[in-house]
């Protein structure tokens, strides 16, 4: 099978009119967003835009007018437990993994929360597959005994997305996968992302604009809980609309394609 029918089997999502309220003020105001399956999409914009709160909507933990549906299937109105079998996992800005136990223990946590009590309880010994694939995945191998209080900051965020893979996650949105990382951390997540998006659907919320500009396949900004602009990197850079978001006024005799300044800062 060609790598495009591959994709074409994958599920998308599809998010239509998505509105969020919070005692009448509307974090999130209207939005239509289609990320294709296989898809490495960056979700960008000013600080308060209504990002987070978007991924908040799709995986349930806030409620939200309108509809979102992946491979298909309406997700709200879903419990948070019945969206997240429905193959969709995030991570917060923070790792949350748990500090005392191992890498290895932490994936055969993730990859046993499907399962029951008694399956877990009869698990042989030795690393499941899945388990062994992840840790080769995220580069964990090596520290697989290491208790994960013990690892640096970017391989804290690897065993997470690590943990969404051994639950075999279809679509994964990722919040900030790349604050406080240095230089060479950031790399090894952008190729990490790569590597993932080819077989699920990534979103990534993002304020680091050179991350970004490097690995994202597409790009919707949001300003004030609206889709601002959507396209390619160089779509947006180049949209008059998005540099006056991040620098507050419109560009001067903008007639060129080259990235815009305001998109290079990192925050509005
Ligand atoms: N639980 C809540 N109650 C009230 N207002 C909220 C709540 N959560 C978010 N908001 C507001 O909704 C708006 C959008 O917030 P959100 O966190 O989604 O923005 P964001 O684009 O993710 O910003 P940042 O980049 O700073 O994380 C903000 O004005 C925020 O104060």
């Amino acid at each position: 099978m060609s790598e495009l029918s591959d994709r074409a089997g994958l599920p998308g999502l599809e998010i239509r009119q998505l509105r969020v309220s919070f005692d009448g003020f509307t974090a999130v105001d209207g939005v239509d967003l289609d990320v294709r399956p296989g898809d490495l999409r960056f979700l960008i914009g000013p600080n308060g835009a209504g990002k987070t709160t978007l991924v908040d909507a799709v995986t349930g933990l806030v409620k939200a007018d309108g509809s979102v549906r992946f491979g298909g299937a309406e997700l709200l109105g879903r419990s948070v437990h019945r969206i997240a079998r429905s193959g969709i996992g995030r991570t917060f800005q923070t790792a949350t993994v748990f500090e005392e136990l191992t890498v290895l223990q932490n994936l055969d946590i993730a990859a046993g929360a499907g399962r029951s009590v008694l399956t877990m309880l009869r698990r042989r010994t030795g690393v499941p597959e899945s388990v062994a694939r992840a840790l080769e995945t995220v580069g964990l191998t090596e520290l697989a005994d290491s208790p994960a209080g013990t690892l640096a900051h970017g391989q804290k965020q690897w065993l997470e997305i690590g943990m969404l893979l051994v639950q075999d996650v279809r679509l994964l949105l990722l919040d900030e996968p790349v604050a406080g990382m240095s230089h060479d951390e950031r790399q090894s997540t952008g190729e990490l992302l790569e590597r993932i998006s080819e077989e699920r659907t990534v979103v990534v919320i993002e304020h680091d604009m050179d991350f970004m500009r490097s690995f994202a396949r597409s790009v919707s900004v949001l300003h004030a809980g609206r889709v601002l602009s959507e396209g390619t990197v160089a779509d947006v850079q180049a949209d008059p609309k998005v540099q006056e978001v991040y620098l507050g006024h419109a560009p001067q005799e903008s007639t060129t394609a080259e990235p815009a300044a305001g998109v290079a800062v990192q925050e509005a």
